[in-house]
């Protein structure tokens, strides 16, 4: 498991991408076929051009699914890629598992499904099995609003929970609306949001957020700016409820010398290593990352505070590698299972 550490998330300056024509290029004998259906936006930030070189010459192609025909009927394929909106495809991708198991699907509707909902997303973190590692794995102290938000009043109150809250919506599907947080420094603004939501407590953290993007056994860290630390007298004095604008989007580069050292240092890779294996396994997901959080003030406290499949890969330098890598790897364990599709 290699963690590398990657601290500029500025735009990627990579320059012009010569594309080599496939007739000028010895025609690398097909490796893998992986069939992909993508949002436009996706495909834009990660199929680039110099993705499906590095791709081509290894043997490796991607084929675009026709969403208005039957899967069934086109490929074949060895490898099934996938992230699309509304649960339609849940299906239409269940149905084709099913047909043809031999074909590796990135990833299982059913394991994404899961951390499509910001509750089953954390649930069973707070216990990973990390004791050879230094350092903690924690999760903010949650409660999910179904209903009504005006009696959640007292129920935050049994909850134990303290403000502020961060409030989330409850189901993630990819919707700018899914993405709308709002800061609650009192139960009567809680009245104002709208159910079903998840109330999760502000873990103060220094102001950076560790995004740890996982490809099946590679981990990359980088830096994000996040929310800023609220004090004690904030604590007492506001109140109301405010959105706040999303973290991932502005993926501005955060230089670490701006930063303190100790709110700046990387989470130990140990820890991130046990971490990733306990997800993988609980999960059964090859693409997603965590966002995690240093409590303020402690070295090695870290919280999980979101966890996202199939993200923003693109805004990583050389993610072209790491990929084309991974899916060499696929190839390698279909070939040694003599799984590959018949070309
Ligand atoms: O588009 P990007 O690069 O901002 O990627 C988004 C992710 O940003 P990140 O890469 O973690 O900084 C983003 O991560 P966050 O939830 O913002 O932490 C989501 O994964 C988002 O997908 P969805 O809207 O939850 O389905 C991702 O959106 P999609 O690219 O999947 O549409
Ligand atoms: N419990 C929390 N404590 C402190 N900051 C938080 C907490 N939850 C979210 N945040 C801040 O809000 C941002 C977005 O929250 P997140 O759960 O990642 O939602 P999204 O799926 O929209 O990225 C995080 O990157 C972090 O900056
Ligand atoms: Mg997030
Ligand atoms: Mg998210």
């Amino acid at each position: 498991m290699r963690v590398e550490e990657e601290d500029n998330m500025g735009p990627r300056g990579d320059g012009e991408v010569v594309l080599d024509t496939a007739s000028s290029q010895q025609q690398q004998q097909e490796k893998l076929v992986i069939g992909y259906a993508l949002t436009s936006k996706k495909k834009h930030s990660f199929l680039q051009p110099k993705l499906e070189v590095l791709a081509r010459k290894k043997g490796i192609s991607f084929v675009s699914i026709d969403q208005d025909k039957p899967l069934s009927e086109q490929g074949p394929f060895d490898v099934v890629l996938h992230k699309l909106l509304g649960n339609e495809w849940h299906d239409v991708i269940q149905d084709y598992q099913q047909k043809y198991p031999e074909v590796t699907v990135l990833d299982p509707p059913g394991a994404i499904q899961r951390i499509y909902n910001r509750q089953s997303m954390l649930q069973g973190l707070a216990d990973l099995n990390l004791a050879e590692c230094d350092g903690m794995i924690c999760v903010p102290k949650q409660m999910v609003v179904l209903q009504d938000t005006t009696s959640s009043a007292n129920e935050v109150a049994k909850a134990g929970l303290k403000f502020p809250l961060v409030a989330k919506p409850l189901l993630v599907d990819g919707t700018a609306k899914s993405h709308q947080l709002f800061l609650a420094y009192d139960c009567l603004s809680l009245a104002e949001l709208e159910p079903p939501l998840v109330l999760q407590e502000f873990v103060n953290h220094g102001g950076v957020l560790f995004k740890v993007f996982v490809v099946g056994d590679v981990i990359r860290v980088v830096r994000r700016f996040s929310l800023p630390d609220v004090s004690n007298v904030e604590k007492e004095k506001v109140a109301g409820v405010f959105q706040f604008p999303r973290v991932s989007s502005s993926a501005a580069s955060v230089n670490k010398t701006d930063l303190d050292p100790r709110v700046a240092e990387l989470p130990p890779k140990p820890l991130l290593e046990g971490l990733v294996r306990e997800l993988r396994n609980r999960l059964g997901l090859r693409l997603f990352n965590i966002d995690m959080i240093r409590e303020h003030g402690s070295q090695d406290v870290f919280y999980v505070i979101d966890i996202n499949y199939f993200p923003g890969y693109g805004k990583i330098p050389d993610y072209e590698q790491v990929f084309v890598d991974f899916f060499l790897g696929l190839a390698q364990a279909k070939h040694e299972k003599g799984l590959c599709v018949k070309r």
